[in-house]
């Protein structure tokens, strides 16, 4: 079979896996799509792909937030639990700009004699009118000092300091608190701590920042014929999503406190369920097990917990089976409320629902703003889902969003070359159209983790 043959027979697969129209008819990428979830059975909806993504927007600001106080470093990627106050005028005193000469009043200047002032240097003598003292950038000006004049704008003549243009008042001294007066809001609660935010507090006087803890992450990789090494081989496979959903949902801003594999016996079962319901984890995401196969069991383990299924099923190909479910009401007499996310075990149909269900829980866990959407024209004729949206690994090039072959639900070739994943409406693309980009985190930039 050529390559282009078995991408084509895996966008079949992925087509075909629709049975029969919804139930209240066809759906749209932003609203109420539905089909029966699990295997086309009806038994229930599944929910719009846009709704989802709202779903698990609003389970993850429903939490109460947590707040801890970590030193600067560790609060990379976090989100400010409190304004960052200044806690001091910036800058703190009357600065030097330029490396040249502190002087006072109207030239030609009097060179003070000795060294000049650095940075970091003692306060140094005030200023007598028609004097002159050298002086580094960042250095304290001294008292009565009216200006400071570029080393290369100025002449020294024996003990004479003359200026090559005219001097302004003022010109090229820092007055304390030009940035900021102590008690200043330089950043709203809320905002996410960059490297320049790290920056800046420092600048303000900050060694510890109060923020939102990344919210804890467990993994849990579901399956009895998954290898952790070597080639595939007499019906086993290469477990892919353990080296794959460490990292990623790592780069989602969420600290994964560990990866476990879990048979699909019923030891595995009871596993799953000890871990849904004791975990310390905020969520827990399960991979495979999520349709109605025989030893498929997420469900049943989740409704033995008593979970409450917010998302079961989404409309969305590759991924539909995916859910998202919610232990525990927060109440102080019950244990922190606890979410689920349940990915499908075809590896690109786990990616669909990290980007579906597990980004925006953790975005909103962890108290950070979602990005503004942005589109892309597409490039070539898209087909579609007749009634579920799409995901398609793309390469953004200057113009277009470039769809790449190898997206079938098994398939991950596409995936790791991509820059980001186009959102298909149901029934497809026209060359040209405008279709909504969900970048990849690492090929986005703005990630600090
Ligand atoms: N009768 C039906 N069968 C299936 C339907 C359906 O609608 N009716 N949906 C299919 C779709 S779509 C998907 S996606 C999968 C979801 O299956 P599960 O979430 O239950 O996952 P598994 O059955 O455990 O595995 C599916 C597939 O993925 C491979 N897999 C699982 N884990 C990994 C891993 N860690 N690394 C690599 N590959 C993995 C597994 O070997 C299977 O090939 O269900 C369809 N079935
Ligand atoms: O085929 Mo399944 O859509 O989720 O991978």
């Amino acid at each position: 079979m050529t390559p282009t043959n078995s991408a084509e027979q895996a966008l079949d697969e992925a087509l075909a896996l629709v049975s029969r129209a919804p139930e209240g008819g066809a759906g749209d990428s932003s609203g109420n799509a539905g089909r029966g979830a699990g295997g086309g059975t009806g038994a229930h909806r599944a929910t719009g792909w846009q709704r989802a993504r709202d779903t698990a927007t609003r389970a993850g600001s429903g939490v109460r937030p947590r707040t801890h106080r970590v030193p600067l470093a560790a609060a990379l990627g976090e989100v400010l639990a409190a304004p960052l106050d200044a806690l001091t005028d910036l800058p703190s005193f009357d600065t030097s700009a330029m490396d040249g000469w502190a002087v006072a009043g109207p030239g030609p200047w009097s060179v003070r004699a000795g060294g000049g002032v650095l940075a970091g240097s003692e306060r140094p003598e005030p200023l007598t009118d028609g004097e002159a003292v050298r002086i580094a950038t960042g250095a304290r000006i001294p008292a009565d000092a009216t200006a400071v004049i570029r080393s290369e704008h100025c002449r020294e003549a024996g003990t004479q300091l003359f200026a090559d243009r005219p001097v302004l008042t003022g010109q090229d001294i820092r007055p304390r608190g030009q940035e900021c007066r102590s008690g200043d809001l330089l950043l709203p609660a809320g905002s996410l701590v960059t490297p320049a935010v790290l920056g800046l507090a420092a600048a303000a006087g900050y060694d510890e920042l109060t923020t939102r803890p990344r919210p804890r992450v467990e993994i849990l990789v579901l399956g009895d014929e998954l290898l952790t090494g070597g080639l595939p081989h007499e019906g086993l496979v290469r477990d892919a999503l353990s080296p794959m959903l460490g990292p990623w949902i790592d780069r989602l801003g969420a600290e994964v406190i560990g990866t476990r594999r879990i048979g699909d016996d019923p030891a595995g079962a009871a596993a799953l369920l000890e871990a849904v319901t004791t975990s310390t984890a905020d969520v827990l995401v399960t991979t495979g097990g999520t349709a109605g196969g025989p030893v498929d069991h997420v469900h049943p383990v989740l409704h033995r917990a008593g979970a409450e299924l917010l998302v079961d099923g989404v409309a969305v190909r590759p991924g539909h089976p995916m859910l998202l479910a919610r232990i525990g009401s927060g109440t102080p007499e019950e244990h922190a409320v606890r979410h689920v996310v349940g990915l499908p075990g075809n590896p690109l149909a786990a990616v669909s629902g990290l980007l579906t269900l597990a980004e925006p829980l953790l975005r909103a866990l962890a108290g950070r703003r979602r990005r503004p959407r942005y589109t892309a024209p597409v490039q070539g004729d898209v087909p579609g889902h007749p009634y579920d949206t799409r995901l398609v690994p793309v390469l953004l090039s200057d113009e277009h969003a470039v769809p790449l072959r190898y997206h079938g639900p098994a398939m991950l070739r596409g995936v790791a070359a991509a820059d980001a994943l186009a959102v298909v409406p149901p029934k497809g693309a026209r060359s040209g159209q405008e279709l909504e980009i969900l970048d990849l985190p690492w090929a986005s930039g703005g990630c600090f983790t």
